[in-house]
């Protein structure tokens, strides 16, 4: 069985849906197909539960109104028949006086938000599987708010997902075309949630995860994943093979084309993932499995809103113990590190949530002296085959780096990750000296 995912861009307008159609249809293989909102959709209903959360109803009323509009044409335009066309009607009108209903509830808390948001999910699914019954493709819609769930800090339970699907599949052994949604899930209270934005992957790889597939495949708007940021950069090519490491490096650290733990749960059963690119889908994209290229360099990605921290002992040099009381705090108020840099009596980290930035740096004051943090940081991700015998590969970086400050380097964390830190104003200079440095032939 293959899950197929298609973002927001695949499924935006009627015509892409007639094309997901003939994608999904075109081979005998049994799959689940994973959509997300409509492109646009999950901004629009964030800004209407920000009116709501203002209490300026009478906007978010207005802002419902548009979105409702663009909904009652993409229908009239999907459907050929009466009767499509009135299932589709009664699908937006539904989820529509849901909406509605949701804006009467005072005061317009993180619950209704979650709910609100969710909306995009849910539509797009019911109406892409109301188009399929309209063509006579027969399909089963299989609701991810059954099978989805996070625990109390956020993370996925595939034990439970791959207890709920092994459940629930078999009762549609029938179906060639299961359809569901990404990105919505539930919470340990039961109430709806959702696994962050551009999580419609993450559903994708812990649902082809959870039931063993054989290939999980992302559809989107551009023929893989390229060698660097195309909103940057000009000159991008696509990287047509990646291992399950350098995928996930690229996208932890900002290659959007994937959400961040994508990679997790494809890594931890062996699934290949492939990208794909639904408006050339001749195109061969990437794969990501565990075989690569020997080629040196193989991608750049960039993460912006990034905060460094400096930390020194106060101790005398040889001081042992020193980093686990570090570690210690930031476990303790639950901030991933994800840049380190050490000398024998300082240490400086970069963190991308600064929620309890606060806490940590008044516990690390009791025992480190702390210079002010630096704001407004990226973290430029370099990956490649980076094995310790490969010379030459920081020679190279820094070459095309001469005219860039650089406030932090990581390297031989992994044999496939060379991260650098530098000022955010910095980002769109470094990105394109590296492609011309790395890149060109
Ligand atoms: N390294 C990269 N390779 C490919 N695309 C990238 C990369 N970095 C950023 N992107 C952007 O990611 C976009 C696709 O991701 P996204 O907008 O989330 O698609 P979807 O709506 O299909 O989920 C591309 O249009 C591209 O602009
Ligand atoms: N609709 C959600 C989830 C998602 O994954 O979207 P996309 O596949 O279009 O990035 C979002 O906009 O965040």
């Amino acid at each position: 069985m293959h899950v197929w995912k298609f973002g927001g861009t695949s499924v935006g307008k009627p015509e892409r849906m007639h094309s997901i159609r003939n994608l999904i249809t075109g081979d005998d293989t049994r799959k689940i197909v994973v959509l997300s909102a409509l492109s646009g959709s999950t901004n629009a209903l964030l800004a209407i539960g920000e009116s709501l959360k203002a209490n300026n109803d009478d906007e978010a009323n207005r802002q419902i109104d548009t979105l409702k509009a663009h909904y009652d044409s993409f229908i009239s335009d999907l459907y050929k028949t009466a009767e499509g066309k009135a299932a589709g009607q009664q699908i937006v009108d539904n989820e529509f006086s849901f909406i509605r209903s949701l804006t009467r509830i005072k005061p317009f808390t993180l619950k209704q938000e979650k709910e609100l948001v969710a909306e995009g999910e849910l539509l797009s699914t019911q109406i892409f599987q109301a188009y399929l019954a309209e063509e006579g493709v027969p399909s089963t819609l299989l609701p991810a708010l059954e099978f989805m769930r996070i625990d109390a800090d956020n993370e996925p339970e595939i034990q439970y997902t791959e207890q709920r699907l092994a459940e629930m599949l078999p009762q549609h052994d029938d179906k060639q075309i299961i359809v569901t949604q990404g990105f919505i899930c539930r919470n340990p209270r039961g109430e709806v949630d959702n696994l962050k934005r551009g999580g419609s992957d993450y559903t994708a790889s812990l649902i082809g995860g959870a039931i063993r597939a054989e290939e999980i495949q992302i559809w989107t708007d551009i023929d893989g994943m390229h060698n660097n940021d195309p909103r940057i950069v000009k000159n991008t090519f696509p990287v047509r093979e990646l291992t399950f490491d350098e995928a996930a490096e690229l996208a932890y650290f900002g290659a959007k084309i994937l959400h961040p733990s994508t990679i997790t749960p494809a890594r931890m059963f062996g699934v290949p993932v492939r990208l794909k690119n639904t408006m050339d889908p001749a195109a061969p994209g990437t794969l990501i499995a565990d075989r690569t290229s020997d080629q040196v360099f193989k991608a750049v990605a960039a993460k912006d809103g990034i905060t460094a921290l400096y930390i020194h002992s106060t101790r005398m040099l040889n001081a042992y113990g020193f980093l686990r009381r570090i570690f210690e705090i930031f476990e303790k108020y639950k901030t991933p590190v994800d840049m380190l840099a050490t000398s024998e009596v300082s240490v400086s980290v970069t963190i991308d949530n600064t929620e309890r930035i606060q806490e940590i740096s008044e516990e690390l004051s009791t025992f480190c002296n702390l210079e002010e943090p630096d704001y407004d940081q990226t973290i430029i991700c370099i990956v490649g085959n980076f094995s310790a015998d490969n010379e030459g590969v920081a020679v190279r970086v820094f070459n095309a780096m001469k005219n860039i400050p650089i406030r932090m380097i990581s390297y031989g964390g992994t044999e496939s990750n060379l991260s650098l830190l530098v000022h955010s104003r910095y980002k769109a200079h470094a990105l394109n000296a590296l492609n011309d440095g790395l890149f060109s032939l």
